[in-house]
């Protein structure tokens, strides 16, 4: 295993937004249904986080597990079919379930069932950005898991713990908390080696990780490989990843005190840094937006975001999450930036204040056409 010098350190205490995943593995008591006092007790935990001030995104396994229970079901069926209709039962009890423990400490919440298609189209990510944005500023919990029901195996994530790194990507998390059946990532698969240990903390993309790291057992999916390559999605937004034991007393509200437990997987660069220079690595911009000297000013010095009223004028064939230049009046470029209106929208907006998007398109997506976070100056 290499050294984690130069990895990117992470205070948990003073972290802001966190993604938990729950697994299969987890989640079902031993193969039969939902372990309902488990769920009550993560939702104690996670409230006990949010009254610190942390905001919280669920990612739940555990609809097939609980639609077997309902239709009766002992084995897990194969045919895709099956196994998408037991989704589909189960998904709404397990979130009813949710629903019912986090109303028990006042905290509203909402599912999103989302698939891999969703996240590789850019508006349809940047609409569900957008929509989990308004959630945590509504103060509500978003509870997510892959639409079961509309996708194929080879469309699927297929194991949630790819699906929990995508939204940490999505939210910019400082964290993305899986937990597992299992203490952590052992330097050999505990199924298998019971002298094998706990690897408290590496670089997410040591290549050590996934010689150790195995696949799933009878209920999960995935796997130590899945987790371990997710901690590798999750930190090219800067995330920070712990692998612990769901099943150890207060495991959240523990790692919320930066108490040692679990796996921790660093990543190799600074939140914003990764997610700018993704930006920056973007090589082709679909169009230009030319902005007016006050706005070059607040997005080069003050390190503001690009708001319509500055834009003076616009060109391109670029949609709401595309790459755009923004130019200055004498056409040399400032920065680059995903917008968030597309080209016609923005030549209806531009010049205007954000107070009336919603009255000029009759919707408004952001205040911003480019917010500060995806625009990165040259
Ligand atoms: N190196 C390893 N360290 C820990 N667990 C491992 C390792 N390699 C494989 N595993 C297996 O991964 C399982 C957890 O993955 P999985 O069953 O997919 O859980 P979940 O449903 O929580 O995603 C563990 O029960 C363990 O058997
Ligand atoms: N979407 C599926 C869960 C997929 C799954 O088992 O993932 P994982 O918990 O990562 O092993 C369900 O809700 O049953």
């Amino acid at each position: 295993m290499h050294p984690t010098d130069g990895a990117v350190p992470h205070e948990l205490s003073t972290s802001r937004r966190w993604v938990v995943k729950i697994g299969s593995s987890l989640l079902t008591n031993n193969g039969a249904g939902i372990d309902h006092d488990r769920i009550s007790d993560w939702a104690a935990q996670i409230a006990r986080l949010r009254a610190d001030g942390l905001e919280v995104v669920l990612v739940s396994s555990g609809a097939v597990a609980a639609g077997m229970t309902e239709l009766g079901w002992q084995e897990r069926p194969h045919e895709l079919e099956l196994l998408q209709a037991a989704a589909a039962v189960g998904q709404s009890r397990l979130v009813g379930h949710y629903q019912g423990c986090f109303q028990a400490h006042d905290i509203r919440s909402a599912q999103i069932l989302l698939t891999n298609s969703d996240l590789a189209d850019r508006q349809r990510y940047l609409n569900a950005r957008s929509t989990l944005r308004a959630l945590l500023g509504l103060g509500v919990l978003p509870i997510i898991n892959e639409n079961d029901t509309v996708v194929t195996d080879e469309i699927r994530f297929g194991d949630n713990d790819t699906l929990g790194a995508l939204v940490a990507n999505l939210v910019e998390a400082d964290a993305l908390v899986i937990l597992t059946d299992q203490q952590g990532i052992f330097d050999a698969d505990p199924r298998h080696n019971p002298e094998a240990t706990v690897i408290s903390e590496a670089r997410a993309n040591d290549p050590y990780l996934l010689t150790v790291a195995s696949g799933g057992g009878a209920l999960g999916r995935g796997g130590m490989v899945t987790k371990v390559r997710a901690a590798r999605l999750a930190a090219r937004s800067g995330a920070l990843t712990l692998i612990a034991g769901g099943r150890e007393e207060q495991v959240l509200t523990r790692l919320r005190q930066d108490e040692r437990l679990g796996s921790r997987l660093l990543p190799d660069a600074e939140p914003l840094a990764a997610r700018k220079q993704w930006l920056a690595g973007q090589l082709q911009s679909k169009g230009w937006i030319r902005v007016d000297p006050g706005a070059v000013r607040a997005i080069r010095e003050q390190g503001k975001s690009l708001l319509p009223v500055g834009v003076t004028a616009t060109d391109g064939e670029f949609r709401r999450g595309d790459v755009v230049d923004c130019l200055d009046q004498d056409g040399q470029l400032v920065a680059r930036g995903l917008c968030n209106y597309s080209v016609e929208e923005t030549r209806r907006i531009l010049r205007r204040p954000s107070a009336e998007i919603e009255s000029i398109l009759g919707y408004i997506s952001e205040p911003e056409l480019v917010h500060r976070d995806n625009l990165v100056t040259v």
